[in-house]
């Protein structure tokens, strides 16, 4: 709107609409797909004099699930906007949740002796392009713990290891690591090139809150030595994939993937160093989709509204 509008009842609005403050909130949502879920969610919305900067949605027509994504600013209290979304959120039965903006999800980094994608989240949270805070670093080894203390981070050393009668010490090293999600109050862990499998039970209790980075372009070459595998079947495009953490390894719901082109001339161990830079990026991504609530589960799969 410029100047030279005349002013109306609907510009006088407009006119007024430099006065529309407030705090950015975002929600998001699924439910059994239907019509009016828009229309109701958008009413709630300005029944708290909310001012929606940006809106997105899918209806999964595999599922029939509709999802939604909606940022959005209003000078009333969370508790009000809660208040206002209460009888949406019953009449459809939806999974919603709501955000302040400006919060940072509470995150816990695991990792062992790769520092590329630990060093890539760190650095991003320092730079404020990450919506996370990161109070607590964990690995199961101590090459890494130069880089936490770089960062002035707490670094937790819970070593895995098998005895002389092979019995491990997973159990108990998960335990610990349990302790520390909930002294930290942890909302999100992740596996930074963490390199030992989680137990079905840890990965249950991590569901929709543990992201992985796995160095290749899933669902080619699962496990422990994926470039190896990669060089091996002489592939001309290596990658990494960011995915939720599932009983089922590297089976889980994929958030982001990336991709880099690699020749016949270079060693597995350049796939390596190659490989590093997608996997830095792709996870900084996934985490910051993931802080920022545009991931949705649709099943096995994800809605990513970025
Ligand atoms: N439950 C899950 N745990 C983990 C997953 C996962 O998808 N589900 N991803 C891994 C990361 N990863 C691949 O991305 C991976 C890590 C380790 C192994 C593996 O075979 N590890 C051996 C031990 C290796 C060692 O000690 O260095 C093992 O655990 O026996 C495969 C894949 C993280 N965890």
């Amino acid at each position: 709107m410029n100047a030279s509008t005349p002013a109306t009842a609907s510009n006088a609005t407009l006119a007024g609409s430099a006065e529309i403050t407030g705090h950015p909130m975002v929600l998001s949502l699924s439910c059994k797909n239907s019509r009016g879920i828009v229309h109701a969610v958008s009413g709630a919305l300005l029944s708290v004099q909310g001012d929606i900067t940006d809106s997105k949605q899918f209806d999964s027509p595999d599922t029939g699930t509709f999802f939604m994504r909606v940022e959005f600013t209003t000078p009333e209290s969370r508790e009000a906007v809660e208040a206002a979304l209460e009888p949406v959120r019953e009449e459809f039965a939806m999974d919603l949740g709501l955000w302040e903006a400006s919060r940072k999800t509470r995150t816990l980094v695991m990792c062992s002796k790769d520092g590329r994608t630990l060093n890539d989240l760190l650095f991003q949270q320092r730079a404020g392009t990450l919506s996370v805070e990161i109070p607590v670093i964990v690995s199961n080894h101590l090459e890494l713990q130069p880089m936490a203390f770089f960062y002035g981070i707490p670094f937790i050393h819970i070593p895995v290891a098998k005895d002389a009668e092979g019995n491990s010490n997973k159990a108990e090293a998960e335990a610990k690591l349990l302790d520390l999600v909930a002294e930290y109050d942890i909302e999100l862990v992740v596996l930074a090139r963490y390199m030992q499998i989680l137990s079905d039970d840890l990965c249950r209790k991590l569901e929709g809150k543990a992201i992985n980075i796995h160095h290749s372009f899933l669902p080619s070459f699962k496990g422990a030595r994926p470039y190896h595998q990669a060089h091996e079947r002489g592939v001309k495009l290596i990658g990494a994939t960011a995915h939720y953490v599932t009983a089922d390894l590297d089976e889980g719901p994929i958030i982001e993937q990336q991709v880099q082109r690699v020749t016949h001339a270079q060693s597995a161990r350049e796939f390596v160093i190659r490989g590093r830079e997608v996997e830095g990026s792709t996870l900084s991504r996934a985490v910051k989709w993931h802080a920022e609530h545009r991931v949705l589960l649709d099943g096995k799969r994800t809605v990513v509204f970025d």
